[in-house]
């Protein structure tokens, strides 16, 4: 990492989450010292680049069952190329987002670069949904779906993107609000999933051992998907779609800490911080922390 240097790609986008606000989390995540951290790390950040998004306007979601799907279409396309570019410059692209929907265009264009990508998704949701089980419309919640090639609207529908994730390299973690359709889908397809049980069963380090493992098995790179809301709301309750009984400020923290230790993690997306749902600006502060952990920052 210290060689690599690391590029930040802002994608100020709330349209995959359909409540506004998200698309301010970039900008106080940087005024909140993202880029000091990094640079205290000893890092070169290797600039810092912001994809145009549709903010406001005259917006029409278009079908209730997949919401703003065009948009969506477009802002992956240009995350896609930005994090293809980067890691062409052998730098590590941390995409700040947003709601999670960003996270498509950073999968696709990590898929241009790497043969076979390993995934680790950290959230409160499945994020598993399709066009048929979704009870929202919302293309946040369908983002892994996507990747895997679940849905109809696919990863390789972005121009640049490689193939679809496989699912024997993807896993879940900190989950405790699945719909019956992503129940269904871990079952019937037998994705990796540890849940809050599992994380309190086993324990952060034993569920983050065997993440890894599964991540890197026959992979060439693996992109850690950071969404906020696998915290504890009272933690960090400027997410979107809060739901209670998750990680906590330690675990989370020391879950970025072995993630670092092991040295695999090639890429990041932090999402789903909402400035306007923050509380003195607690949950975009952990964001940064949560990085800098990730990075390398030690207690000692
Ligand atoms: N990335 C997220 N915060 N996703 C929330 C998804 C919520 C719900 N499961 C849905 O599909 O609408
Ligand atoms: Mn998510
Ligand atoms: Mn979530």
């Amino acid at each position: 990492m210290r060689e690599k240097g690391v590029r930040l790609i802002s994608v100020p986008f709330w349209l995959g989450g359909g409540r506004a606000g998200v698309e301010y989390g970039p900008e106080d995540m940087m005024s909140a010292g993202l880029g000091r951290q990094i640079r205290n790390l000893g890092i070169r950040l290797d600039g810092d680049y912001e994809v145009c998004c549709p903010r406001e306007g005259k917006l029409d979601p278009g079908s209730p069952r997949i919401k703003y799907l065009p948009e969506i279409k477009e802002m992956s396309g240009l995350v896609g190329e930005q994090v293809y570019r980067a890691v062409s410059a052998k730098t590590f692209p941390i995409v700040l987002g947003g709601d999670h929907s960003v996270a498509i265009g950073t999968l696709a264009g990590l898929t241009g670069h790497y043969n076979r990508l390993g995934v680790i998704w950290f959230d409160a949701h499945g994020d598993l949904n399709t066009e048929a089980t979704t009870p929202s419309g919302n293309i946040h919640g369908m983002v892994l779906a996507v990747a895997m090639g679940f849905s109809r609207f696919k990863l390789t529908d972005i121009p640049g993107a490689g193939t679809l994730i496989n699912k024997k390299n993807v896993v879940i973690i900190g989950t405790r609000d699945l719909d019956p359709g992503e129940k269904e889908l871990i079952r019937s397809q037998g994705i990796a999933c540890y849940s809050m049980h599992d994380i309190d069963k086993h324990g952060i380090a034993k569920v983050l051992e065997e993440a890894v493992a599964i991540a890197s098995d026959g992979t060439d790179g693996v992109h850690l998907s950071f969404d906020m809301d696998c915290l504890d709301p009272l933690e960090a309750s400027g997410v979107g779609t809060p739901v209670p009984g998750g990680l906590s400020y330690r675990e989370a923290h020391f879950a970025m800490e072995l993630l670092a230790e092991t040295g695999k993690i090639t890429s990041m997306d932090l999402v789903e911080v909402n400035p306007m749902l923050d509380h003195d600006k607690k949950t975009t502060r952990l964001a940064v922390e949560l990085t800098a952990s990730l990075l390398g920052k030690k207690i000692v």
